[in-house]
């Protein structure tokens, strides 16, 4: 109960709604006992006319019709008013859905890193639409019913207590009891439906991870290993579900035998009212009519009461379970500290003796570095070593332990995070592209400043639809960014050009194409402070050092980090840092480094062996060729052809 008043504020933007739709519910109920009341009526004065007893009048024939004619009206109404309920209530209900699926997402949207990091995705999703409709039936199908059931219940006994008291309180005997069946279990129910859509959430994780990681389970081939895991996390949902469905069929079965023992007593006791062998309480037969009558029509809403207990529990724990990422909050967002007059940023950068810990885990340590606004600084050092994280604390996809980041002389923490990350444009290890067009793709970064934040917690009858969002990327900086990224001639050789769409609807592209396409997203960005993390590290050499001369164009002014391992990567930085366990090892330019005869002189020493070995290995290749080719040639001495060679 207490998690669900935090619903409370969606309720209220609906409240009028909810208010008109509950008197109708109330209409509805009272309309719908009027023809048992109209069978009174008609019973009594047909008796009346039939046994000549003065006591009752009789009746004419126009009245039996009138009677009639009344009990279909109100038929009629009940029904014209279930209408009007659904159009009220469920319509609410919808619209809280859609509310709280809109302030959901831009809540998990503000997120950062430390949750994503931490969630599965599969369980969010499970969260988002199972978890979003069970909330969504509770308070439009499930409050419509409950409501249904009060109004049943305070009309049928103002009905009962009007015919006899008597007869009403030895219906009520059996009602103590209903309640405490419903009670305990309903408690029962809200456990097992939360083990259910626990192992719900399991499971869509499990799909989720497995058809995004299709390629590694088809290469590894495990599919039998992953089908058997998946079928015993779906035999253990089965397990589950059976349990919730062995307290949910008891709870219609009682209610049921409850609802049998208390017509048993009407029509014992009643009937003995009519003999006259209730003293002081008499009963006609009419009376006795409608109170069967309207006892009838409490069965539904009192069978109904377990399906509603039901919907209630699994909505609140499903609400709960919502309720849980709304409480989520991000560790670094701005605060108190954030200084609003600072609106860009020039792009200087200094550690100053910046640690960082990762559960316990140191992982940087006292790390100190200034990098002069428009200079480029190279970062190497073995896997591990610190590199990505000092490239997140620049974005602050991490604060740091102790020490200070500043850009442009001004701690991190000072800079409105939106100015910070607008003026930030990071190239990932791994480059995550959408399944969009190229062009999409690649100009994704840009135009964000032309969005207002989301508004929350406002009804969506008040708020204007968003406009339809037809923003067209502003080619001519996404085409130079290709150019820049060395991926515009692949790009134009595609069918669609700028416009193939890629991933699950389109093509694949190969690593390297990914990865320069996450550069030119950063690029096309024109950001003042440039990350690339190991960005080109699918690319082959060559296609790397036309990228970086290109780079070089572009990037003056701009600061760039610049993480990898090669040498031919790193040599033209400004300043080199190598890392190793957290700390600056080495440091200066590329000749300085060299001359000090460390690891980044030994780095490039094996690179230099191995690219020698490469090239020994080609020239082996083509002299063996050359010589088998040779072997092939006819004493004739006819020219081989020109395939044969090449062979
Ligand atoms: N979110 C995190 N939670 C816990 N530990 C983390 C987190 N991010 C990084 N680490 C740890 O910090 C250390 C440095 O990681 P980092 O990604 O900076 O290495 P790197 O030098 O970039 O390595 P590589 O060259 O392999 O990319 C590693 O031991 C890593 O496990």
């Amino acid at each position: 109960m207490n998690t669900l008043s935090t619903l409370w504020p969606y309720l209220k933007l609906h409240q009028r709604q909810f208010f008109l739709g509950t008197l109708a519910v109330f209409g509805a109920g009272t309309a719908v006992t009027l023809p048992a009341y109209f069978t009174r009526l008609i019973i009594d004065g047909l008796t009346g006319a039939a046994d000549t007893n003065p006591a009752t009048a009789g009746i004419t024939a126009g009245q039996v019709a009138l009677y009639a004619l009344g009990a279909v009206l109100s038929v009629v109404v009940s029904g014209g008013l279930m209408v009007l309920v659904r159009r009220l209530i469920v319509y609410a209900s919808r619209q809280i859905e859609y509310e709280v699926r809109r302030d959901l997402f831009a809540h998990l949207s503000g997120l950062d890193k430390h949750y994503f990091d931490r969630a599965r995705t599969g369980d969010l999703m499970n969260r988002l639409t199972g978890d979003l409709s069970a909330v969504r039936e509770m308070i439009g199908f499930g409050s419509w019913q409950l409501s249904s059931v009060v109004a049943s219940f305070v009309v049928s006994f103002f009905w009962f207590f009007s015919l006899s008291w008597r007869l009403t309180l030895a219906v009520l005997v059996v009602f103590p009891v209903i309640i405490g069946v419903l009670f305990m279990l309903a408690r029962l129910i809200s456990a097992r439906y939360v083990a259910v859509q626990e192992q719900n959430s399991v499971i869509s994780a499990k799909a989720q991870e497995n058809f995004s990681g299709a390629r590694v389970v088809k290469g590894y081939a495990i599919e039998d290993r992953e089908i058997t895991e998946y079928k015993s996390l779906n035999s253990e949902l089965i397990k589950r579900a059976l349990r919730l469905t062995t307290v949910e069929g008891p709870l219609q079965a009682s209610m049921s035998l409850l609802m049998g023992l208390a017509y048993v007593i009407v029509l014992i006791y009643g009937g003995r009212m009519i003999l006259g062998l209730v003293p002081g309480s008499p009963l006609t037969l009419g009376q006795f009519t409608q109170f069967a009558l309207v006892l009838d029509r409490l069965a539904w809403p009192m069978l109904s009461i377990g399906m509603i207990t039901n919907m209630l529990q699994r909505g609140s724990a499903s609400w709960g379970r919502l309720q849980d990422i709304f409480n989520a909050q991000p560790y670094i967002k701005d605060d108190g500290r954030t200084d609003s007059s600072i609106k860009s940023v020039l792009g200087e950068i200094e550690f100053d003796h910046v640690s960082l810990n990762f559960d316990g885990q140191q992982v940087l340590k006292d790390v100190s570095l200034k990098i002069p606004a428009g200079q480029t600084l190279g970062i190497t050092g073995p896997t591990g070593s610190g590199k990505t994280v000092l490239g997140n604390l620049v974005t602050r996809l991490v604060d740091v332990s102790s020490g200070t980041v500043r850009v442009d002389g001004v701690d991190v923490r000072r800079i409105p995070l939106r100015v910070l990350r607008e003026n930030v444009a990071v190239v990932p290890q791994e480059p995550f592209l959408f399944s969009d067009t190229i062009a999409s793709n690649v100009a994704f970064g840009l135009d964000n400043a032309n969005y207002a934040p989301i508004p929350t917690r406002i009804s969506v009858l008040k708020s204007k639809a968003p406009p339809p969002d037809d923003r067209q990327p502003d080619m001519n900086r996404v085409r130079a960014a290709a150019e820049i990224a060395g991926l515009a001639s692949e790009i134009e050789r595609f069918p669609q050009g700028y416009d193939t769409t890629l991933g699950e609807r389109g093509v694949t592209l190969s690593g390297g194409q990914r990865q320069r396409t996450a550069l030119a997203r950063a690029v096309a960005r024109e950001p003042r402070i440039l990350v690339l993390d190991d960005a080109m590290s699918a690319v082959d050499t060559e296609t790397e050092s036309r990228i970086l001369s290109g780079l070089r164009q572009v990037q003056q002014g701009r600061t760039v980090l610049l993480i990898g391992h090669r040498v031919s990567t790193l040599r033209h930085a400004d300043h080199i840092i190598v890392m190793e366990r957290g700390q600056i090892v080495e440091q200066g330019s590329h000749e300085d480094l060299l001359a000090l005869g460390g690891h980044y002189a030994e780095l490039d020493r094996q690179q230099r062996l191995e690219g020698d070995l490469k090239s020994e290995d080609e020239g082996k290749l083509t002299r063996d060729a050359l010589t088998e080719a040779a072997s092939q040639i006819k004493p004739s001495g006819e020219p081989l052809s020109t395939e044969k060679v090449k062979a």
